[in-house]
């Protein structure tokens, strides 16, 4: 008989096989769970990046503005240090825009750390009404100029909010802390000649970001009513003096002009569709203290005082270019006179109620000046002869002159400008020797010293 096969060797056999099975299954099962994990994790962190991107949250991030719009913000726009939406900033914007008179107004000033914004600011401030500000501190201009004005303003109690007219859970979360019986809606790219440079910029600020404004206006309960600037530019070609706002307004000559004309469309849409109470102001080559450096009464002070030459500008047939430069002090007076008689909006809910205010005014001076006369009164002032480089007027936007009639706003409002050019630049030119602590040969009589000015609002 055969003997029997010896099994207990194949048995052994078989456990180590098995037991090497079991060890590699569990490799297996290791080395696959780890992969899944990390997988996971790697999902997991790209959709909390596309999140955070898409989604950011209001109070982290003051300036979420549509990324289309990124390439017209200043480098400024992103450097803000208070978080919007915190308790401590609710408190801010409460405290600001809160009125100390009776019956006073609760007013959002758009570019109140522009020139114009910053005086309304100041003088709505002293007379008791609540102010808060909205500023994107762009860089079209020295920013520093910009939060000097903001140091001011912070002085008067007076908060500037850092961001944009096109940041809509921005504004709608403003008008959710504040019922903002008024908007005093200054904010714009300025200037008649940029255009040419950066056209998207005047887009971007004078017509997608006062359709914002005006969206999140619409639905607000109570609608506030609406002052806003509109421009002597919209003028364009017109021939008829003084310009009246019954007249053509169809021929703008810059773009900006086209933008400050499209804003004045859009605000009949809206007072026609939703019932907002809207006013547009024609400006009138604003100037002052606290002015804006991109204009001509600006650069050619500083050009003087630098000895260095300034182009003075002739029309084609050799004739002057004239403007009806504004005071500032003038152009608030229309600003709070306008707001004063502004009436109420009358939508709700985002739905008109019955017809609602629209009107437009000129804010001028009534007395054109040759640019030419603006440069003698800064020539005596300063007491520096102006190196001169007379050209003809290049194809920029300009216009050859332009003239207010300002009777609908007498009418309306009471506003009487009451500086002539030499009074309001030798206030000028006293706060630019203080601002920039210049000493120059100016002439006692003058009445100009260097002491540092306050602003005059
Ligand atoms: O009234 C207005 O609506 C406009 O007034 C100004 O525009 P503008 O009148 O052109 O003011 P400046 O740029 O300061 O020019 C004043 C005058 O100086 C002339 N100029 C300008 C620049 C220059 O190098 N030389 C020169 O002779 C211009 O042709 C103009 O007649 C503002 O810049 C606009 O933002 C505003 O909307």
């Amino acid at each position: 008989m055969a003997s029997p096969p010896d099994t207990s060797k194949s048995i052994k056999l078989e456990r180590y096989n098995s037991y090497l099975r079991r060890i590699h299954s569990t490799k297996l099962l290791n080395a696959s769970s780890k992969l899944l994990f990390r997988v996971t994790l790697l999902i997991a962190l790209v959709l909390i990046l596309f999140f955070t991107i898409n989604y950011p949250p209001l109070s982290d991030t003051p300036h979420h503005v549509p990324t289309h719009y990124h390439s017209f913000l200043s480098t400024n726009f992103f450097t803000s240090s208070s978080a919007i939406g915190g308790a401590a900033w609710e408190k801010q914007v409460r405290h600001s825009a809160t009125p100390r008179r009776q019956n006073g107004m609760s007013v959002l000033v758009t570019g109140a750390a522009g020139f114009i914004g910053a005086h309304c600011s100041l003088a709505l401030k002293k007379r008791g009404d609540g102010v808060l500000g909205l500023d994107n501190f762009n860089s079209y201009y020295d920013p520093s100029l910009k939060r000097s004005r903001q140091d001011l303003l912070v002085k008067h109690q007076i908060f500037i909010v850092e961001g944009d007219l096109n940041d809509g859970p921005l504004l709608t979360k403003l008008y959710d802390v504040v019922t903002f019986t008024h908007i005093l809606h200054l904010a714009a790219q300025a200037g008649v000649r940029y255009a040419m440079q950066n056209p998207q910029s005047y887009v971007a600020s004078n017509i997608a970001g006062f359709v914002n404004l005006l969206e999140v206006a619409k639905v607000a309960n109570p609608q506030p009513a609406i002052v806003w600037a509109s421009s002597s530019s919209v003028y364009g070609l017109n021939t008829d003096v003084p310009f009246s706002e019954s007249h053509r307004t169809d021929h703008p000559a810059s773009l900006y002009a086209a933008t400050k004309k499209a804003g004045e469309e859009i605000a009949h849409t809206y007072n026609h569709i939703y019932g907002l109470s809207l006013t547009g102001l024609r400006f009138f080559t604003v100037y002052g203290p606290w002015g804006r450096p991109d204009m001509a009464y600006y650069f050619f002070t500083k050009a003087i005082l630098q000895g260095k030459t300034i182009d003075v500008y002739q029309t084609q047939d050799e004739k002057e270019v004239a403007r009806d430069f504004t005071y500032i002090d003038d152009v608030v007076k229309g600003c709070l006179g306008a707001l004063d008689t502004a009436e109420k909006s009358t939508g709700s809910g985002g739905k008109k109620r019955g017809p609602a205010q629209l009107r437009t005014y000129n804010l001028g001076n009534t007395s054109p000046v040759p640019v030419g006369g603006l440069v003698s009164i800064l020539e005596s002032l300063l007491n520096i002869k102006a190196k001169k480089h007379v050209i003809k007027m290049p194809l920029n936007g300009d216009v050859p002159f332009t003239h207010a009639n300002v009777s609908l706003a007498y009418r309306d409002f009471g506003y009487k400008p009451t500086t002539d050019l030499l009074t309001g630049l030798r206030k000028f030119v006293k706060w630019y020797v203080g601002y920039y602590e210049i000493q120059p040969r100016i002439k006692k009589e003058n009445g100009v010293n260097t002491s540092n000015p306050k602003i005059s609002a």
